[in-house]
């Protein structure tokens, strides 16, 4: 089953086009990963499945695009709830300044959590859930900047799932870390589709056939292929795919 599906969508900056006709079916418990060169649009396609672009001074974007089948554009969509559900993970791990329970426990409260009882389960299960629980578990108190980069991330994974989504769309979320914590996050990827849709934007191709599902190929605001990941990098269907991914240019 297809979880987001996006017709027709354009998204200009101002003047500048960024994103062109984009037509995807985004399936359910899946890894879906988007490659190409940079600027290619990549961030900017990912960020409006949760509408991060709203804020953007000047963007303007058509099209539609339908999560469980409710277009999210609509006037009645409270903003709030899609990104609950359609949570986020940057590139660069960003905990808060507190404890790495007051991380966690940060946006559940934000939405009205406040039984002690309650955001204990809460913050035991995101951090299960981010494969972090055994590290931390016995530092709960203490500050999330204490951690390592490669911690931090996970605890941002678990910071996402502590508002129970559906869908969590990372951007690059390992550009910023060691081959072992990137190698975690990985494997913590693989675990987080039986329950969760994972979305991901990646410079590096070879995580792309490693971790996903599908992969989608974009070039200039346009994505020219998407297919099954295996099928895509051993039998492109556009030339322009073929060239990037045999690094003939990008
Ligand atoms: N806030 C903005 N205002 C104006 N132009 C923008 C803005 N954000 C992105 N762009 C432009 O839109 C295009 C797509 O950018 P985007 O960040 O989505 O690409 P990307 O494929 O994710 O690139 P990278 O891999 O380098 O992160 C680029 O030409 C970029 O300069």
């Amino acid at each position: 089953m297809d979880i987001i599906t996006t017709n027709n969508l354009e998204l200009w900056y101002g003047s500048f086009q960024a994103l062109k006709g984009i037509d995807m079916k985004i399936p359910e418990h899946q890894i879906t990963a988007f490659i190409g060169p940079s600027g290619c649009g990549k961030s900017t396609f990912l960020k409006t499945l949760n509408r991060m672009n709203d804020l953007v001074p000047g963007v303007k974007i058509t099209g539609e695009i339908l999560y469980h089948g409710q277009d999210i554009y609509a006037p009645e969509v409270d903003v709030t709830w899609l990104r609950k559900r359609v949570g986020m993970v940057f590139q660069k791990p960003n905990p808060f300044p507190m404890s790495i329970y007051d991380n966690i426990a940060y946006g559940p409260r934000l939405h009205g959590t406040h039984s002690k009882a309650e955001l204990n389960d809460l913050v035991e299960q995101s951090l299960r859930g981010a494969a972090l629980w055994d590290e931390v578990k016995d530092r709960l108190k203490k500050s999330a900047l204490g951690l390592s980069g490669g911690q931090q991330q996970r605890m941002c994974i678990a910071r996402a799932l502590s508002v129970q989504p559906d869908v969590l769309l990372m951007d690059e979320p390992t550009s910023a870390l060691d081959p072992i914590s990137t190698m975690k996050i990985e494997e913590l990827m693989s675990d987080l589709k039986q329950q969760y849709t994972v979305v991901i934007v990646t410079h590096n191709m070879q995580q792309a056939a490693r971790i996903s599902d599908r992969t989608a190929f974009f070039l200039l605001g346009e994505m020219v292929e998407f297919d099954e990941t295996e099928r895509m990098f051993s039998m492109p269907s556009d030339k322009r795919t073929e060239d990037y991914i045999t690094g003939r240019f990008g």
